[in-house]
C-alpha cells in the first residue's frame, strides 16, 4: 500500500511549533456502530492548499464538521493557530470559514443582505462591513447578479454567495466541502480560479472527487478510505511515488495475478479477469518478463499499455485496496 509518511503526518509524535493552522489531531468518530474516523490526523500550514480526498463515505466530511465545531469527535481535537475548536469554539468560529457540503443559504434574501446578516453575526457593522462586502461580490464575481434574491440564482452563483458567506469575517483558515459538485464545466472553471485567488496567504482545505481539481489547485494531498488516513504528501511527491510506472495488460484468456505478482503491485483491471494493472519500479524489464510469462503460458495478447501515474490512478490503487 502507498503510504507516505511526511513530517507533517507524524503529527502524533511531533507537535509543528510554527505557521501551522490547522492541526487535526487524533480524531475518532462513531456514529451507532459504525465507525466514522479512526484516529485522523493530518495538519496544514499557512499559505497551503490542501486537498482532503476519500470515496463516497470515507469520512471527509464528519472530519470537516469536527473541525469547524459543528459536531464533537468521540476523542481526538482539532486547533486552530494553537487554539481549541472544542476547547474555545467561538475564538476559533473567527478563524475559520466554512463551506458545507449543502451550501445553506437563506434563499428569500436579497445577496447583500445575506452577506450583511452574516457579518453582523461576526460582530462586523457599519462602512467596515459594507466595504467588505462589496470587496466579497468583486472578488467572487457577483456583481452582475448582485441586485438578485438568492433564490434568482444559479446553482454555481449560489457557491459564490456561499463562499462569500465563508470569507466575510476574513477568516486564516478556509473550508471547503464539494464546492464544484453539481456545476457545468465553465462555472466548474470559474470556481476553481476563484479558489485558487481566494488561498492566497490562508490555509484551504479542499474536499472534492474530482481528480484534476486537485492536479490545478492543491499543494498537499490526503486521502481518507474508511476513516482511515492512507496518504498525506505533497501533490507532486504523491503522483511521483518514486518514478513508478503503471503497465495495463489485456490477454485473451483469464488471467492469474499470482502469475505477475512478483512483478510489482498488482489487480484485475475493474473486475475484468483477463486485464491486469501492474505498478512497476522498472517498467522496461517488466514488459521483457511480462511477455516472456505471456509466451511461456501460451497466452494472446490484446493489449499493453504504460500510463505514468497519476493522482486519479493513484486514488484507485490506494482506496480499493
Ligand atoms: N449523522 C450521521 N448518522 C449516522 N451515520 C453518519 C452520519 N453522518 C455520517 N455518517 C456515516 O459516516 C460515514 C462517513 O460519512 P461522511 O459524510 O463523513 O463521508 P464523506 O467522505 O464526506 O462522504 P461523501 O463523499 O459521500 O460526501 C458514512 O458511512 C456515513 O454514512
Amino acid at each position: 500500500m502507498l503510504f507516505l509518511a511526511k513530517p507533517f503526518l507524524n503529527f502524533a509524535t511531533q507537535i509543528p511549533t510554527f505557521e501551522m493552522s490547522l492541526q487535526i489531531n487524533s480524531l475518532t468518530k462513531t456514529y451507532g456502530q459504525q465507525k466514522a474516523l479512526d484516529m485522523v490526523s493530518f495538519v496544514a500550514g499557512k499559505g497551503e492548499v490542501l486537498g482532503f480526498l476519500g470515496p463516497n463515505g470515507a469520512g471527509k466530511s464528519t472530519t470537516m464538521k469536527i473541525a469547524t465545531g459543528f459536531i464533537l469527535p468521540d476523542s481526538g481535537d482539532v486547533l486552530v493557530n494553537g487554539i481549541s475548536v472544542q476547547e474555545n469554539p467561538k475564538a476559533v468560529s473567527k478563524m475559520i470559514g466554512y463551506l458545507p457540503e449543502h451550501n445553506p443559504l437563506y434563499l428569500d434574501m436579497y445577496i447583500r443582505e445575506f452577506l450583511g446578516f452574516i457579518g453582523g453575526l461576526y460582530g462586523m457593522k457599519g462602512n467596515v462591513l459594507k466595504s467588505r462586502i462589496e470587496e466579497l461580490i468583486s472578488l467572487c464575481g457577483l456583481e452582475l447578479e448582485a441586485n438578485k434574491k438568492i433564490q434568482q440564482l444559479s446553482k454555481g452563483y449560489r457557491q459564490r454567495v456561499g463562499l462569500a458567506k465563508a470569507l466575510i469575517h476574513d477568516p486564516e483558515v478556509i473550508i471547503l466541502d464539494e464546492p464544484t459538485t453539481g456545476l457545468d464545466p465553465n462555472q466548474l472553471v470559474e470556481i476553481r480560479k476563484l479558489i485558487k485567488n481566494i488561498s492566497v496567504n490562508k490555509t484551504l482545505i479542499l474536499s472534492t472527487h474530482i481528480m484534476q481539481e486537485v492536479e490545478a489547485i492543491c499543494d498537499k494531498v490526503v486521502i481518507i478510505n474508511r476513516g482511515k488516513i492512507v496518504a498525506s504528501d505533497l501533490l507532486q511527491n504523491l503522483k511521483s511515488d518514486g518514478g513508478k510506472k503503471i503497465l495495463l495488460v489485456e490477454t485473451e484468456e483469464l488471467l492469474d495475478l499470482e502469475w505477475f505478482a512478483h512483478l510489482g503491485e498488482i489487480s484485475f483491471i475493474q473486475n475484468k479477469k483477463n486485464a491486469i494493472s501492474l505498478t512497476v519500479k522498472d517498467a522496461v524489464s517488466a514488459r521483457k518478463e511480462l511477455l516472456q510469462i505471456i509466451q511461456q503460458r501460451s497466452l494472446t495478447l490484446v493489449s499493453i499499455q504504460q500510463q505514468e501515474k497519476n493522482l486519479e490512478s493513484i486514488f484507485h490503487q490506494i482506496t480499493q485496496n
